[in-house]
């Protein structure tokens, strides 16, 4: 057994919640890290005054455990030839393509395994040294799929969880991954194993039956209830649906302050009053469906079914995985349509399309919510889409409208939005247009209903009902 740590409640995730940024005079500082683990998980291990294990964001850095506000954060390092390996090939050119339903072609790369297995070891030594005898520990999505069994074996007294923030893809799919029953293998090592909607964990079971040979339970899995069992040895290892949401009271006290209103009021006068606000709100990734929306609203334009001078769209996009191919080629193509549209339909000094490709600040973000008429999530495939429901907690007027693909997880919850298949191009265009010229009552009908979804079922929750589940299971 490994030496133990102080900590007895540890989060590990590839990333920490904040990135360190070397600025140009070579000194250093900590800013908020991309994406909906961070926002997701930030609050819930601040409140448990929890320790987080992860990578600082920077390759070739040996940085110091820091305590950041009552949150212990014990940095990872990683050199730049593992980050290229570990996190551009193996995590988002192989795993995250593939998972995401093969949405760009994957690559099987013997290299980027097996940098991918050293990086795992070395997370899981981290953990080991960080977790207190007895801890509970909740390893965090696709980067560390190893991680369960090699804390296992490091650390066989602490509690593990697993979760999963992408989706777990159909057994056609992930039967393609060389490294297959070792990640099912790896997974296995976890008390429980937690993804975002029953599909995933059933495609999970049907996998260690079939797969590894292993018993388990056959019955369908439910929300938050109804787990599955699978049995390893002489242990027994749970999976379930728990799916990720917001701090949706918390947004909606901000959305609702005097300041955000006025700066929504000003960023609508900014944009020149326009009748009808687009919103769009990602990741830069492909995956994101951010080109269809553009398309979507190219042809509406040439069609003179919406009027370039009363139906502003703004995109805001934050860079993403800026080195890995598929991201760079889908950031050109993106602004080559951004330019194109503003081209044919803009006027000097009023554009149609305002995109910005910067991380955002918060406030602003929330101020963007409140003054949009209509939200675009049109992704291809999305594990849950945090965003679609920070969008409902902020409308606490009851404006707006919300346009949501079928393949994201929130779409399993938010059944009152405008719902599209994005592969459905008319589809997509009909149901904007439906969407910007819905009746007054009728918006107000699914934005209540939308609503009193987000707002009952928030982060909180979420933690709580995996959390609980893995505490009393063992
Ligand atoms: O760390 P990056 O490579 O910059 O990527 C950011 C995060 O992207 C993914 O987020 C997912 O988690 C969200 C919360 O569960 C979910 O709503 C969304 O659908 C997922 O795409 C990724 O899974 C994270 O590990 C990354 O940190
Ligand atoms: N320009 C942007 C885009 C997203 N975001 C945030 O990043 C998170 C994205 O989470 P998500 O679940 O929708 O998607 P992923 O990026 O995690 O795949 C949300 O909390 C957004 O508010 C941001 O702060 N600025």
């Amino acid at each position: 057994m490994s030496p133990t740590g102080t900590s007895d409640f540890v989060v590990v995730a590839n990333r920490l919640p904040v990135d360190l940024e070397k600025l140009p005079d070579g000194s250093t500082r900590w800013k908020r890290s991309p994406g909906g683990l961070v926002t997701a998980l930030e609050p819930i291990l601040r409140s448990n005054r929890g320790a987080w294990v992860g990578w600082p964001g920077v390759p070739d850095v040996e940085v110091e455990p820091i305590v950041e506000e009552g949150l212990q954060l014990h940095p990872v390092p990683l050199s730049s030839a593992e980050l290229s390996n570990y996190y551009e090939g193996f995590s988002n050119a192989t795993l995250w393509p593939l998972y995401h339903d093969v949405v760009v072609k994957p690559v099987y790369d013997r290299d980027w395994w097996n940098t991918y297995v050293e990086v795992n070891r070395r997370f899981a030594e981290a953990t080991a040294a960080t977790a207190a005898q007895g801890a509970t520990v909740w390893v965090q999505d696709y980067q560390l799929q190893l991680v369960p069994k090699m804390l296992r074996m490091l650390r066989p007294d602490v509690t593990i969880g697993f979760f999963l923030h992408i989706p777990f893809p159909p057994v056609e799919l992930f039967m393609q991954l060389p490294w297959r029953r070792e990640i099912i293998e790896g997974l296995l090592g976890a008390d429980l194993i937690g993804f975002h909607l029953p599909g995933g964990a059933e495609n999970f079971m049907y996998l260690a039956r079939n797969l590894l040979g292993l018993n388990t339970t056959r019955a369908s899995i439910g929300t938050r209830s109804r787990f599955g069992e699978i049995n390893v040895g002489f242990r027994s290892v749970r999976v379930g649906a728990f799916p990720i949401s917001i701090d949706s009271s918390g947004l909606d006290e901000l959305a609702r302050s005097r300041a955000v209103r006025n700066r929504a009021a000003e960023i609508r006068r900014e944009l020149g009053n326009p009748e009808r606000i687009m919103l769009g709100v990602d990741r830069l990734d492909y995956t994101k469906g951010i080109d269809i929306r553009l398309r979507a609203i190219r042809e509406l334009l040439e069609e003179d079914r919406l009027d370039p001078a009363q139906n502003i769209m703004v995109q805001l996009a934050t860079p993403s995985r800026e080195r890995v191919e598929h991201y760079v080629r889908m950031r050109s193509a993106i602004e080559e349509q951004v330019g194109r549209i503003n081209g044919e339909y803009g006027q000097v000094g009023h554009p149609v399309v305002h995109y910005l490709h910067r991380p955002i600040d918060r406030h602003e973000l929330i101020a963007f919510f409140v003054a949009a008429d209509l939200m675009l999530v049109t992704p291809l495939r999305d594990g849950m889409n945090l965003v679609a429901k920070e969008y409902v907690a902020c409308r606490s007027d009851l404006g707006g409208a919300l346009l949501l693909s079928e393949f994201t997880g929130a779409a399993a919850e938010l059944r009152q939005a405008y719902l599209v298949n994005p592969h459905d191009l008319d589809g997509v265009k009909n149901t904007m247009i439906e969407a910007l010229t819905q009746d007054r009552e009728e918006g107000r009908r699914r934005m209540r209903s939308l609503r009193r979804q987000v707002l009952a079922y928030d982060v909180d929750r979420w933690a709580q009902s995996f959390l609980s589940a893995l505490r009393n299971g063992r």
